[in-house]
């Protein structure tokens, strides 16, 4: 039987529990599917720096770099929100994907028609949206040099170099070569050189996908664009801080940002994490919706791991439970038959998995 090595990261606020939802529905299409999961987990964020004094502790990331996956809840919290930025939890997750290599974050916004009525949009907006944002990680503002602050000033910078734009953007062609063929590049041009040097890059990266259509946008209008007809778009291309943002504000076109998944990709291991965080305003309070991380769990088996039938079967789940009415309470309000806590509808999904 085959047998993959995951690395667990739990994190700080609800990470412990959707990680653990999530794992409820991976024991259950593994065994249903004929392979195995061997979990060891590893700590980062708050919690690390608590136990070990770094938010990212040497450890993590070699026993991820020797794992076949890592799946991640979500770290941070107001208790580390004054620590020096080097300590705090957000750091550690920052240094965690550059060590990995992970450049590309693919986090899909797809409207489930069982969920049409969550969104404050109009159904007929809404209904069929289908966008994956692929997000550069590693680079941009959130890593560039200079960077600090005094106490009157704070400063970062926005960088990108040729070869980080390039290989984004090939990720982005190629992913829209298997979907409905367009890619529309987000961008600040009008303003930022180093968004200049990012339309002319991905431009001509375009010319190798002759299949593919490319538009180029500013990241305001698609700000607005988004809310005011999303199915216009495909393949949303982004630098790290954008799509950040536009990820963030196309989670509520599908009705809660508990919702998304996200796949963390490069050239070494893969990091599979809901798009959302910590949520410190309800954890530990068994409301969390687990789905997101159990539909990033469910990414993870098909890109990592090649178990495409275990994937399908969770996404089938996600989509069934939902349709049967069993919400958590972020979507109680819309055709909620049944109010479940957040391992109430693990173990539902789990079930329905079994069946
Ligand atoms: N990848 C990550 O680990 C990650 C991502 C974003 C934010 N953060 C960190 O998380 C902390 C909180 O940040 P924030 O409040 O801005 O963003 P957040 O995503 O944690 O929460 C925003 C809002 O969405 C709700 N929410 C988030 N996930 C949910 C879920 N699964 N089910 C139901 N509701 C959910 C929260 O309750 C909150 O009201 C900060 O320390 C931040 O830096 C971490
Ligand atoms: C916590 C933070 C560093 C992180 C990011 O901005 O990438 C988060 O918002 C995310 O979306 O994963
Ligand atoms: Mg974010």
């Amino acid at each position: 039987m085959k047998n993959y090595k995951i690395t667990l990261i739990k994190g700080d606020g609800i990470g412990p529990e959707i990680i653990d939802e999530a794992v409820k529905v991976l024991d259950a299409v593994s065994s249903c599917c004929g392979f195995n999961l061997t979990y060891d987990e590893a700590l980062m964020g708050g919690i690390a720096y608590d136990i070990t004094g770094d938010p990212l502790p040497q450890e993590t990331i070699t026993k991820s770099l020797n794992s076949d996956a890592v799946l991640f809840g979500a770290i941070g919290g107001e208790k580390w929100d004054a620590l020096p930025r080097e300590k705090r939890p957000e750091s550690g997750l920052l240094r965690f994907r550059k060590e990995l290599g992970v450049y590309a974050n693919l986090r899909p916004a797809v409207v489930y028609d069982e969920l049409i009525n969550a969104s404050s949009l109009k159904p007929e907006i809404i209904k069929g949206v289908d966008i994956m944002v692929v997000r550069e990680l590693i680079g941009g503002i959130y890593f560039g040099e200079p960077k600090g602050r005094t106490a009157d000033k704070g400063w970062n910078t926005m960088v990108y170099t040729r070869e980080e734009i390039v290989r984004i953007a090939h990720q982005a062609f190629r992913i829209a070569q298997k979907r409905e063929k367009r890619v529309c590049s987000i961008d600040k041009a009008n303003v930022l050189d180093v968004s200049q040097l990012w339309r002319d890059v991905v431009t001509e990266v375009s010319a190798e996908y002759p299949d593919v259509e490319l538009t180029h946008m500013y990241v305001d209008n698609a700000a607005m664009q988004l809310v005011l007809n999303p199915k216009q778009f495909d393949v949303m291309l982004t630098g790290n801080i954008f799509g950040d943002i536009l990820s963030d504000e196309a989670s509520m076109l599908c009705g809660s940002i508990g919702l998304l998944p996200s796949a963390s990709v490069g050239e070494k291991i893969g990091v599979y994490e809901p798009i959302h965080g910590s949520a410190p305003d309800i954890a530990g309070q068994g409301i969390a919706n687990p789905i997101a991380t159990i539909a990033s769990a469910s990414m993870m088996l098909r890109y990592a791991l090649g178990e495409i039938e275990a994937a399908d079967k969770i996404d089938y789940a996600i989509k069934k439970v939902l349709s049967e009415g069993y919400r958590t309470g972020d979507l109680a309000q819309f055709d909620a038959k049944e109010v479940c806590s957040t391992s109430e509808i693990g173990s539902i999904i789990a079930n329905y998995i079994q069946r």
